[in-house]
């Protein structure tokens, strides 16, 4: 790394950023829970939570063994509960999933194959302690065996980045965990599908508690915004929606930008989806008023259980780039803040965990709560898709004229009364 740029972003001998300035970057903030916990009167806050969160989530006792490793390899660990009522028929489908967030740990100029490695050992080490945790299903970030490069819209090395969904070598490490701990792992990843000319895609691989590779979900809407530049690597995924039935529920993944589109949320929904993963990589400056209510908002809309991730940090590239907004050339995207969560059906939602952290976010959930809101919300009943269906059909033809009832005044003749 050229000097100048180190000196530029106050980065340690690694390029990593020192720990204050990382929090300096994040606004200072560590996490939003925190600071509400710190500010608001103790005796409000169960009320404060009731309104914003949907009331208190209950708190999983962790095993002392997993706290102290996750302490010990310097992230955050927090478990929460979400109950459903008992039923006569059915038994409670209790299931236990856990969200990764992380930095990269090198970087991004270390040789591709390095920093893959140290990923992977990195993510090892935790799904260690969300074993210990009792975790059945667990998803990680957006690309994560890679920093989120796709600003630079330079080529190599990135794409070097990219893997086989069936059989690279990030799948069959993860099929050795998957095996190892009996759990289902969802695997974000820059794909290349070598049956397909080579092509690139953001992707993520679900990997059955047995080690098979369940298959494959592609991220359907492309970001072209600010530094997002990701539409230079891969195109919209093109195998739907698809959901995975696995021992532990069905399962979905709405990679990050899909987030925004309520639309992509409900085909997941529509396919039985009980818990919709959102693997994401996005930045403070952009997103951040957005990301608590995006995703529970899904939750809410569609009768399931979502699980929102993001990375945490600041990534540093060599080369400055621009993205046609007339900013000045710059060394990175900006900051990555975490703040991982999951809601429920119901519109409650766990804490999110650091803004500026590594951390494990393990949520215990009766799978039964989906119908059981169903039955009182009945959005599914209500839902006038047919009604949808056929107007949105007409809404993408070209010759589509929108349905408007114009007032008998010509638009601009009214008289202010200021
Ligand atoms: N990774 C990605 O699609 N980010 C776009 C920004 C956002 O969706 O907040």
């Amino acid at each position: 790394m050229a000097s100048a740029y180190l000196t530029a972003s106050s980065s340690t001998a690694l390029g990593v950023p020192h720990p204050t300035l990382r929090c300096a970057m994040a606004g200072g903030l560590l996490s939003l829970e925190a600071c509400l916990e710190r500010c608001i009167p103790p005796e409000d806050l169960a009320e404060v939570k009731r309104i914003l969160y949907g009331g208190e989530a209950r708190k999983l006792n962790l095993p002392a063994a997993a706290l102290s490793a996750a302490q010990e390899r310097d992230f955050e660990l927090q478990g929460y509960g979400f109950e459903a009522a008992p039923e006569q028929l059915r038994r409670p489908r209790i299931v236990r999933v856990g969200l990764v967030q992380n930095k990269i740990p090198l970087p991004t100029d270390t040789p591709v194959a390095v920093q893959v490695a140290a990923l992977h050992r990195r993510i090892e080490e935790i799904v260690e302690v969300a074993a210990l945790c009792g975790v059945n299903i667990i998803c990680f970030q957006e690309a994560w065996t890679m920093p989120f490069a796709f600003c630079t819209r330079e080529k190599l090395p990135w794409t070097e980045f990219a893997e086989s969904a069936e059989d690279g070598p990030t799948t069959k490490f993860c099929q050795e965990l998957a095996k190892k701990y009996n759990m289902v792992v969802v695997s974000p990843i820059l794909e290349r599908d070598e049956i397909h000319g080579g092509t690139l895609w953001n992707a993520a691989v679900v990997i059955s508690n047995s080690g098979a590779v369940l298959g494959k979900s592609r991220k359907n809407h492309i970001p072209r915004i600010g530094d997002f530049n990701e539409s230079t690597y891969y195109m919209e995924g093109n195998r739907g929606h698809p959901v995975f039935q696995t021992q532990f529920g069905t399962i979905a993944v709405n990679i990050c930008y899909g987030r925004h589109h309520p639309l992509n949320w409900l085909m997941f929904s529509m396919n039985g989806a009980e818990i919709i993963f959102n693997p994401s990589a996005t930045i403070g400056s952009l997103s951040e008023s957005l990301w608590p209510i995006e995703a529970r908002n899904a939750a809410i809309a569609n009768h399931c259980f979502t699980c929102a991730i993001n990375r945490v940090g600041t990534e540093y590239y060599k080369n400055a780039f621009t993205s046609g907004d007339g900013r000045e050339a710059h060394h990175e995207l900006g900051y990555f803040y975490g703040s991982s969560y999951v809601a429920a059906p119901d519109g409650s939602r766990t804490p999110g965990l650091s803004r500026v952290q590594d951390g494990l976010l393990v949520v215990e959930m009766d799978l039964n709560l989906c119908r059981q809101v169903s039955d009182k919300w009945n959005f599914k009943m209500t839902g006038r898709y047919e009604m949808y269906a056929e107007k949105l059909t007409e809404a993408v033809q070209p010759h589509f004229v929108p349905n408007i009832i114009q007032d008998y005044l010509p638009f601009g003749s009214y008289k202010r009364s200021w």
